[in-house]
């Protein structure tokens, strides 16, 4: 029996903890392997079944999903001493704000946002997920300081209408769909013409697996598909825990016949994309170098976001030596960002006290 065979047996109940009979050998990391005992069939749960089932990339589900569940707030009572050493090693940014600024001091800061978790608080609905009047008055104040750019995982048109800024630069979908500024800022009155989709041979396939899962997640109560142009989103935050499972295991029997699509995991949600290697650090890249910032040495670029795709933007300040990353999170996570702020409020806080520290600083 194939992986492929092996993902439709576990589709076809629903329970998480039906038994199923399945032959030995699926339980092994190499499920090509024919049985030992041909004919000899074992009786094992759903749960540890779905442990088996590859996904796109080589990961497995489950850890996806054992991920997903550490992540969530009641896993997180017992983290006071780990926290105190993790903010050792990424201290909150507004604590160590002049150091960040004397760093700064003679370079062109330039400054990289990202959008759910940091400008908005996460909420259940994700077409919900307003900015705050106050947020959106601070960064159109960043803005007129210094080039900004909002990177995020939502379609372009989306993330701007919830920021309603045309003076910044949009990277959505994960940095495949990007565009600049609409119009001038204070800082700049003629900004570049920008334009970059280098996935756009998808967008056929990305419409194709988006009708898939919306009919194959149905069946599952509270999972939403959300349509971001060049990449789609299964979010998992309203569907109850004991269906993670199985939903993950819809996401990978439809995923199974498009080996160029590829899954990564964000909060409460799987996130399909292209195989194609762009990301959200190559968007900074392509940003720095559109602003005329390719190979200059005396470029300070600032990224804040508070998810794991925003991964790929801290690794490429720490490989470029220039800047850095600041992880918006309340508990310690694996990071190559090298500061820290607890939530969006504190990110308001950060971004007002770069403009206030700007304006002063002539
Ligand atoms: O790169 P981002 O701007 O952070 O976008 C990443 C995903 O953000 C959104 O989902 C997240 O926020 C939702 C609203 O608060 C929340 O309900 C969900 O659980 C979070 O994962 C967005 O809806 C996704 O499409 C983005 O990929």
């Amino acid at each position: 029996m194939t992986k492929q065979k092996l993902a439709v047996v576990a589709d076809a109940k629903s329970s998480m903890d039906m038994a199923l009979v399945v032959p030995p050998a699926l339980f092994t990391a190499d499920v090509k392997k024919p049985p030992l005992m041909p004919g000899k069939y074992i009786t094992i749960s759903k749960k540890k079944l779905l442990e088996n089932i590859e996904i796109n990339g080589g990961a497995r589900i489950n850890a996806w999903v054992e991920s997903m569940r550490a992540s969530s707030p009641t896993s997180h009572r017992k983290l006071t001493q780990d926290q105190t050493n993790w903010m050792d090693r990424h201290p909150s940014a507004l604590k160590v704000f002049d150091e960040i600024t004397n760093a700064s001091k003679g370079k062109q800061i330039v400054m990289f946002l990202d959008y759910d978790g940091t400008l908005s608080p996460i909420v259940d609905d994700p077409d919900r997920a307003y900015m705050s009047d106050a947020m959106r008055a601070t960064v159109r104040k960043l803005a007129g300081c210094f080039p900004t750019a909002i990177v995020s995982g939502r379609c372009r048109d989306k993330v701007y209408n919830f920021v309603k800024l045309a003076e910044l630069y949009y990277a959505g979908s994960h940095g495949m769909d990007i565009r600049g500024p609409l119009k001038g800022s204070k800082y700049k009155k003629n900004p570049p013409s920008v334009l970059c989709q280098p996935a756009s041979e998808y967008l056929p396939m990305i419409d194709e697996v988006y009708g898939l899962l919306m009919e194959k997640t149905k069946s599952t109560p509270g999972a939403k598909v959300e349509n971001n142009k060049f990449c789609l989103s299964v979010h998992f935050r309203c569907v109850e825990e004991k269906k993670w499972s199985e939903l993950a295991a819809q996401v990978r029997s439809v995923l199974k016949d498009y080996p160029k699509l590829r899954l990564s995991q964000g909060r409460k949600v799987l996130e399909i994309r292209p195989t194609i290697k762009w990301d959200k650090g190559k968007a900074l890249e392509f940003l720095l170098e559109s602003l005329g910032y390719a190979n200059c040495t005396d470029v300070f670029p600032i990224y804040i976001g508070d998810d794991r795709t925003d991964e790929d933007a801290f690794k490429v300040l720490r490989e470029r030596g220039q800047g850095f990353g600041i992880l918006v999170s309340k508990m310690p996570k694996e990071t190559s960002a090298s500061y820290s702020l607890q939530e969006p409020s504190e990110v308001m806080d950060f971004l007002q006290r770069l403009v206030d520290w700007k304006r002063h600083s002539w």
